[in-house]
């Protein structure tokens, strides 16, 4: 058996392994019970349900699922294990380590996949006549939802034109009929990219849609990397070893060749159909809310044996649209501001944000040395990001200063209440990209796609010029350490 972080069967086993998954024997309904019960999970940070038995599962066991892929564990010592896990690190790490880990490849030498003849998802082969998507489990994830919304983590493979670019990324995608998905296409993404480069030469662009891929690659693929990388060899790099990928049947795409599950086919660059709505990651679906997004045929399908479908059944917290999408978007961010030479030490997406805030935690010793002024470092930050894709989902930049540990939302929000004034110590930003999908920008008072974000000064003046002033009034700065400590050796003494 492989590692973990290179196959999901693997990874699927180190879960139990980690007593972290709960098998269900019995049938479940892909309509609407599989994901209640995935809801239930990921609300209370449950283990994550597989599903061995499904309605509408073929004879070769097409699909089984497994939901909450990547969400958290109720232990706070292992509350990241998932993540960990997805990443061949220790399941007590930390999201620190986790992010960093995800920007360690950034300056390591991209290490190219290696080509095999043939791998598991090559056991079973399908032809557009031998499956219908509405027959197989394909599940519907919310009741006000538009359609079936059978991808939720898998990965689609896109390159450009010219091969030169093969980018690996989750975008949603529901059933249109039995050969056909519709999924989201949407700017400034690189799937959305590298359609419009096909669509400008008026073919279809080829696509491949892997589910239950390496783990470390589905990390990758739900990150903003840089336009033109190609994660396969970036992710080689991460885990310091080539992914084995396998061509596919009807185009000249490569899979990972341990994928469960494998959907080929073209991205119509004509042909639009409606798509949503879908009850998404800000926790909302607005019923009827639907708009035209391309149409994807599906010529072949080809699993292993009993293949496992993950499913993310998205929402409100905490689920993988937010353990993933705002804090990978944050170790980009957190980069590209200490590559511009930016006093910037940690950046996050707190949970509690909805992901829509990163919060960055500022040396405020190298930020005296600038000698600069708050509007001015503001206006440098924000420039840098939300100008850039990487701050896309992203409205609201927290700057705070050395003492807040931006992986605690207490420590966040006690900064951003107490340090930065409303309005005087905020910079708005209305001639950006927005992010659509958040409810004040889609269903709001404001263009849909532009503006409706701030960077907020949570650095209190002194911080630019002499220093902190104050002293926390709680147990750990308000005391002398001897005292604290001869508080805590007598602890249950007193009698507590
Ligand atoms: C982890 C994860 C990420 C995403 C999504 C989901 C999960 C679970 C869905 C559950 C399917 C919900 C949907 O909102 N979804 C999604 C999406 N980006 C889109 O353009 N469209 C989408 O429908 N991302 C985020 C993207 O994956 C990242 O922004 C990534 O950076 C993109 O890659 P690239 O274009 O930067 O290469
Ligand atoms: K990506």
């Amino acid at each position: 058996m492989a590692l973990a972080h290179m196959e999901f069967r693997a990874f699927v086993q180190a879960l139990k392994d980690d007593g972290d998954i709960v098998e269900i024997n019995e049938e479940c309904d892909p309509n609407l019970e599989v994901s209640a019960i995935i809801r239930k999970v990921v609300e209370s940070d449950e283990r994550a349900p597989l599903f061995n038995k499904l309605k509408g599962q073929n004879e070769n066991g097409l699909w089984r699922i497994l939901g909450a892929p990547n969400s958290l564990r109720s232990d706070p010592r292992h509350r990241y294990g998932r993540l960990a896990r997805h990443l061949n690190l220790p399941p007590t790490s930390s999201m620190k380590e986790i992010l960093d880990k995800m920007v360690s490849a950034k300056t390591t030498p991209p290490i190219p996949p290696k080509i095999v003849e043939t791998g598991p998802c090559k056991e079973f082969r399908l032809t557009s006549d031998q499956f219908d998507l509405n027959q197989l489990p394909s599940p519907t994830l919310h009741q006000a939802d538009g359609g079936k919304y059978v991808q939720t983590y898998g990965m689609f493979i896109v390159r450009s034109p010219d091969g030169k670019w093969t980018n690996w990324s989750i975008a949603r995608a529901m059933v249109h009929d039995k050969n056909h998905l519709v999924g989201l296409v949407m700017p400034p993404q690189h799937i959305s990219v590298i359609h419009r480069m096909w669509k400008e030469l008026g073919q279809d662009m080829p696509y491949a849609l892997a589910f239950g891929v390496p783990p470390a690659a589905i990390m990758a693929s739900s990150m903003p990397l840089p336009d033109g990388l190609t994660e396969a060899e970036y992710i080689g790099s991460m885990v310091n070893s080539p992914l084995e990928l396998v061509k596919c049947e009807t185009n000249e795409l490569f899979v990972p060749s341990t994928s469960e599950i494998v959907f080929e086919g073209t991205c119509s660059v004509t042909e639009t159909a409606r798509e949503g709505p879908f009850g998404e990651m800000h926790g909302y679906v607005f019923k009827g809310d639907s708009h035209f997004m391309p149409v994807y045929t599906v010529n072949m399908i080809t699993h292993r044996k009993d293949p496992i479908m993950p499913v993310c059944a998205c929402g409100r917290l905490t689920d993988e649209t937010h353990t993933m999408i705002g804090p990978l978007a944050a170790a980009e961010i957190g980069y590209i501001l200490k590559s511009n030479g930016l006093p910037i030490k940690e950046a996050f997406s707190p949970f509690e944000s909805q992901v829509t805030w990163v919060a960055l935690q500022v040396d405020t010793d190298k930020l005296r040395a600038m000698k600069t002024n708050a509007e001015a470092f503001c206006r440098q930050v924000g420039d840098l990001i939300f100008k850039g894709k990487p701050g896309s989902t992203i409205h609201r930049l927290l700057l705070v200063g050395d003492d807040i540990d931006v992986y605690d939302f207490k420590e966040v929000i006690w900064a951003f209440t107490t340090r930065c004034r409303p309005v005087m110590d905020e910079y708005s930003y209305e001639d950006v990209p927005g992010f659509p999908l958040i409810p004040y920008m889609s269903h709001g008072n404001g263009p849909t796609n532009k503006g409706g974000k701030l960077v907020c000064d949570c650095l209190l003046p002194v911080e630019y010029t002499t220093g902190k002033n104050w002293e926390a009034a709680d147990f750990k700065e308000s005391f002398p350490p001897e005292l604290q400590q001869k508080v805590l050796d007598r602890w249950h003494s007193y009698g507590f």
